[in-house]
């Protein structure tokens, strides 16, 4: 089989070499597409990789039939909408570490540039401008430098900063002063930062709680003559405020690598001489690209050939250690999903996935999902993957749960999926035999042992003589043959079941033929 790739941004051609040398990728690359272009281009690509420059909507992800994977080579995947890559199953993948970096060189180059008036000189000389006056700058020693977002760009600045001897004050959600201690700077809340510092430099995502964080309110709690860095996202800093702040000479300086629509021609921002910008280029070095280009090509090859990333931006990652452990279950918590599906004929409304033993010492996200992608999969068919299961379950109304249990029954390990619906809870439960794979051990309360694979029948009858026996016989007047055969009871003469596995799967008046047997409560096919 080979995958197709598309690339619409300029990546590194040293840093695309995974892909290039795979056999089973067939890769394009075109940049400056229009959008309308690009919409004609997708429609038969397995993956597309992109920088921030491309802007992957829903029209472009709706239209783009055959997408599988978005890889974004680099951090921020503000460009791409990520409710509709999940809602169609799309794996969204970044490179998170590759350009942190250069990023954060970028970053104390600018903070370097605003203390020193280093473009504004530069710009004057080369004018033919000989002015030593104009250009008196300050130190950055001693000053104190304020982070808003300590996460991997912002730890790199703070020791940055520390070596040019700054003092650093830092506030992120995550920040413990424990943490703060450790890395020598102290932590306080957004407005101690914004009090306390020389120079405010930001390195948060662009989310809703961080849009316009920096503010008017937040700019008429800083010192006057604080000097400003956003190496991070447009948006972080509210641009008209900070338009302000430089007009009203509460700001002495902006560096700007980033800007609310991109790119940027004629802002008034730019116009200010306080204010000295880069046109989005934190991540852009030789080195940084190279190695988000590798990290993400790496990746896409292996999601595509179906294999798991840690990058994984709309799926929880799991350490490649657990995930070994867990791997063995997959198809297991899958084909216990699916057999609820069968069993159910009424809405499912929750379901509840338990685990016991050592499984529930491991992190089991991933099994759940499986066993939520199984459930739906009988009615979505193959719309259905490990990227949209907790997504469409929930679109159809159904919440999930999952619990750790200590109740083995006597099992290493076990693993129970439980359907609820308006009128019935109906529960199925598997574990991993040595040298027998996975064994279905409990269906209801009635306990069962039976590989979890094939064509098969449930029935529940009334335990009495000649059960068995009708239900064999009706079979084999239809030239249906019985591999195996399971029964269970609670009590002499109850309600009982018949787990059958046969060779060939039934049709409906072979099952129809069964449901009328007076003996039979009710017959189920059943496909895994
Ligand atoms: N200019 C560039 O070319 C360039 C290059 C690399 C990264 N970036 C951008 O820089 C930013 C940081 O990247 P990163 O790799 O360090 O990301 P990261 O996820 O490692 O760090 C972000 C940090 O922001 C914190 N945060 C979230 N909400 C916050 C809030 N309300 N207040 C304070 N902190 C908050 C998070 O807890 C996290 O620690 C991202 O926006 C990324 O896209 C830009
Ligand atoms: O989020 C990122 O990784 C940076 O903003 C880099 O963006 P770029 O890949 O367009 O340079």
């Amino acid at each position: 089989m080979t995958y197709r790739v598309f690339i619409s941004d300029p990546l590194s051609e040293d840093g695309i070499y995974p892909l290039q040398e795979a056999d089973d990728m067939e890769v394009v690359q075109e940049t400056d597409l229009t959008n309308e272009q690009l919409h004609e281009r997708l429609t038969d690509y397995d993956a597309l990789l992109v920088r921030s420059q491309t802007k992957v909507t829903r029209e472009l992800i709706e239209n783009a039939h055959r997408l599988k994977v978005i890889g974004r080579a680099g951090v921020g995947v503000d460009n791409i909408d990520l409710e509709a890559a999940t809602e169609y199953g799309i794996m969204v993948v970044n490179a998170p570490d590759g350009n942190t970096n250069s990023a954060a060189e970028h970053t104390m180059a600018m903070l370097a540039s605003l203390a020193r008036n280093i473009p504004q000189a530069d710009a004057a000389l080369k004018q033919n401008r000989w002015d030593r006056k104009a250009y008196v700058g300050v130190e950055m020693k001693g000053k104190t430098l304020g982070i808003v977002g300590l996460g991997r760009v912002g730890a790199e600045v703070a020791a940055r900063a520390q070596g040019q001897r700054m003092n650093v004050i830092a506030y992120d959600p995550f920040l413990t002063a424990e943490q703060a201690d450790n890395l020598g700077i102290r932590s306080g809340s957004v407005a101690d930062v914004l009090q306390a510092a020389d120079f405010i430099t930001a390195h948060t995502p662009l989310l809703n709680e961080t849009k316009h964080i920096i503010n008017k309110e937040a700019f008429e709690q800083m010192k006057d003559g604080v000097r400003i860095v956003n190496c991070a996202r447009g948006g972080i800093i509210d641009e008209d405020a900070l338009y302000e702040a430089i007009i009203n000479q509460k700001v002495a300086g902006a560096g700007l690598d980033v800007f609310e629509e991109e790119p940027v021609y004629d802002h008034k921002l730019l116009e200010l001489p306080e204010v000295i910008a880069t046109p989005h280029l934190g991540a852009s070095t030789v080195e940084a690209q190279r190695n988000v280009a590798i990290d993400v090509s790496n990746d896409v090859v292996t999601i595509l050939r179906g294999g798991v990333t840690q990058n994984a931006v709309n799926m929880p990652s799991v350490p490649q250690d657990i995930m070994n452990q867990i791997a063995p279950y997959f198809d297991l918590a899958a084909k216990l999903g699916t057999f609820l599906a069968y069993l159910e004929q009424d809405a499912v409304e929750e379901i509840h996935v338990y685990y016991a033993g050592e499984l529930a010492e491991m992190d089991v996200t991933p099994l759940t999902r499986n066993t939520v992608k199984g459930l739906l999969k009988r009615h979505l068919g193959n719309r259905v993957n490990d990227v949209n299961a907790a997504f469409l379950a929930e679109k159809k109304g159904i919440t999930i749960h999952e619990q750790k249990t200590s109740a083995t029954n006597g099992f290493t390990d076990l693993l129970t999926a439980e359907i609820k619906t308006k009128s019935s809870i109906r529960q199925v439960a598997g574990t991993l035999l040595r040298g027998l794979g996975a064994r279905i051990v409990k269906i209801d309360h009635y306990s069962m042992d039976l590989s979890p694979q094939g064509h098969m029948v449930f029935i529940r009858h009334n335990d009495q003589p000649g059960a068995i026996g009708r239900v064999g016989g009706l079979l084999a007047d239809n030239q249906v043959n019985i591999a195996t055969m399971q029964v269970g009871r609670t009590e002499i003469g109850g309600e009982a079941i018949m787990m059958l596995v046969i060779d060939k799967p039934l049709k409906q008046h072979e099952l129809n033929q069964l449901k009328e047997l007076t003996e039979v409560h009710d017959a189920t096919a059943v496909e895994l």
